[in-house]
C-alpha cells in the first residue's frame, strides 16, 4: 500500500513528520482508487477531504475577495475560515491535520480550497510549498493574486500601522528602512541582487557571521545583524518579489498548476478573471455571482464612477478605476489621514529600479505586467 511519501528533507517538513494522522490518512487515500481521485478518505470513521486548491497569496492583492467569489460557486467547498495558514508554520499553534481537513465540507465531487496569503512570500514558503505539495500532490491546483508592489506596500503597511507592527513612522520611512536593508543583503550576499536575500535573510546572516568567527566566511558589517531579528519592514518589499516566489512554488508543483492573476483585473472585471479561475479549477462557468463591492473606494473613484457609464446590472464597486486613483487611497490609508503622503520622487525612483527587475521577470515568465 503506498500511502505518502515520506519528507525527502526533514528539516523543511517537520509539519508533515511531527502528525501521525498524515499517514493514516494518505493510506487510507491510497487504499481505494475513488478516495485517491477525490482526495478523500476516512479518518477516525469520518470522511476527511484534502483541498485541492489554495489560494497562495499574495497578502493585500484581493485575496478576501477572490475567496468570497470562491465561496459562492456552488461546486466549490471553501474552508470554513479563509486563512487556516495551515503550511508552512513551525510553531506549536499550528493546526492539527485533523483539524485543517475539518475545516473541508466532505463533497467528493467538488474543488475544496482555501485561501492563506501568506503561503506564497513569508520566510517559510519554501517549507510551505514543501508541505502543500505533499498533502495536496503536485497536480493541485495553485492561485496567485498579485498587484503592483508599491501599492500592495503602503496597503500592506497600513494595516501594520492599524497593528502598531514594525518601527517606522510613516510609509516613505518604512520603504527606505526596507529597501535599505535588501541593498545590504544583496551587497554582502555577493551581487545587486542575491535571491538567498528573499527568505529568511537573517539566517544567512548568522549563517555568515558563525563562518566568520571561525576564520572560514566573510566578515558581515554589523548592519546586517539586525535583519536577523524579522523586521516587518522588510515584508513590505519582500511580499513583491512575485517571481522569485513563483519559482519557490512551481518547483514543488506540476507546470501549469499555478494561475497569475492581477488584482486590478479581479477588480475591474471580476468576471472575467473568475471565468479564469473557473477553467484552471475546471468548474463550470458560474452565472450567480453576487458582485462584491470594494471596502473602500476614495472620492475621486467614487466620482469617477458616477460619472461612468455602467453596464446595466453591475455594481457601481466594479468600474475600472484609474491606477493613480487607487495608488493615492492606498496612501492616504497608509499615512493615517486625510491627506496623501506622496512619496518623494527619489524614493519613487529607488523602488522603481529595485522593482523593475522582478515585475520584468514575472512578465517573462506569465504575461503579467506591472509597471511600478
Ligand atoms: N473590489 C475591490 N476593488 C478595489 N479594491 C479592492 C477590492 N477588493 C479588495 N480590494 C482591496 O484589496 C486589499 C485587501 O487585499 P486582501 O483581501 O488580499 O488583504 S489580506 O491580505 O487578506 O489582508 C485592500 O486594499 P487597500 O484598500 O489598498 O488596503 C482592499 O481595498
Amino acid at each position: 500500500m503506498a500511502c505518502l511519501p515520506t519528507p525527502a528533507d526533514a528539516s523543511l517538513s517537520s509539519l508533515l513528520r511531527r502528525d501521525p494522522d498524515f499517514s493514516r490518512f494518505s493510506c487510507g487515500l491510497s487504499s481505494s482508487g475513488a478516495g485517491q481521485r477525490s482526495g478523500c478518505a476516512l479518518l477516525d470513521g469520518r470522511l476527511r477531504c484534502r483541498p485541492n486548491f489554495l489560494v497562495i497569496g499574495v497578502t493585500k492583492a484581493g485575496t478576501t475577495a477572490l475567496y468570497r467569489y470562491l465561496r459562492q460557486h456552488p461546486r466549490v467547498g471553501a474552508s470554513a475560515v479563509k486563512e487556516p495558514a495551515y503550511f508552512g508554520s513551525s510553531n506549536a499553534t499550528t493546526l492539527s491535520l485533523r483539524a485543517y481537513l475539518a475545516l473541508f465540507p466532505a463533497c467528493e465531487a467538488c474543488a475544496r480550497g482555501e485561501a492563506t496569503p501568506s503561503y506564497a512570500w513569508r520566510n517559510s514558503a519554501p517549507a510551505a510549498a514543501l508541505a502543500a505539495s505533499q498533502l495536496l500532490g503536485r497536480a493541485a491546483r495553485l492561485l496567485m493574486l498579485v498587484r503592483e508592489p508599491v501599492e500592495r506596500a503602503a496597503s500592506h503597511y497600513s494595516y501594520f500601522r492599524r497593528r502598531r507592527f514594525g518601527a517606522a513612522r510613516n510609509l516613505s520611512s518604512a520603504l527606505t528602512a526596507a529597501l535599505d536593508e535588501f541593498s545590504l543583503c544583496a551587497a554582502q550576499l555577493g551581487g545587486l541582487w542575491d535571491r538567498r536575500c528573499t527568505y529568511r535573510p537573517g539566517r544567512r546572516a548568522a549563517a555568515l557571521e558563525a563562518a566568520a568567527r571561525t576564520g572560514t566566511g566573510t566578515v558581515v558589517l554589523p548592519t546586517l545583524r539586525h535583519l536577523a531579528r524579522g523586521r516587518k519592514e522588510y515584508e513590505l518589499v519582500q511580499a513583491g518579489l512575485y517571481a522569485e516566489h513563483l519559482i519557490t512554488w512551481r518547483r514543488r508543483f506540476d507546470a501549469g498548476s499555478l494561475l497569475v492573476l492581477e488584482a486590478s483585473g479581479l477588480w475591474s472585471d471580476p468576471l472575467a478573471s473568475l471565468r479564469r479561475v473557473e477553467a484552471h479549477l475546471g468548474l463550470p462557468a458560474f452565472e450567480g455571482y453576487a458582485l462584491l463591492r470594494a471596502h473602500t473606494l476614495p472620492a475621486e473613484a467614487r466620482e469617477a464612477q458616477a460619472a461612468a457609464r455602467l453596464p446595466r446590472g453591475r455594481p457601481a464597486g466594479f468600474v475600472p478605476v484609474a491606477p493613480g486613483v487607487v495608488r493615492r487611497q492606498a496612501w492616504v490609508k497608509a499615512s493615517g489621514s486625510a491627506e496623501a503622503e506622496p512619496l518623494e520622487t527619489l524614493l519613487l525612483g529607488r523602488l522603481r529600479s529595485f522593482f523593475q527587475p522582478h515585475n520584468a521577470r514575472l512578465a517573462a515568465m506569465t504575461g503579467v505586467r506591472l509597471v511600478t
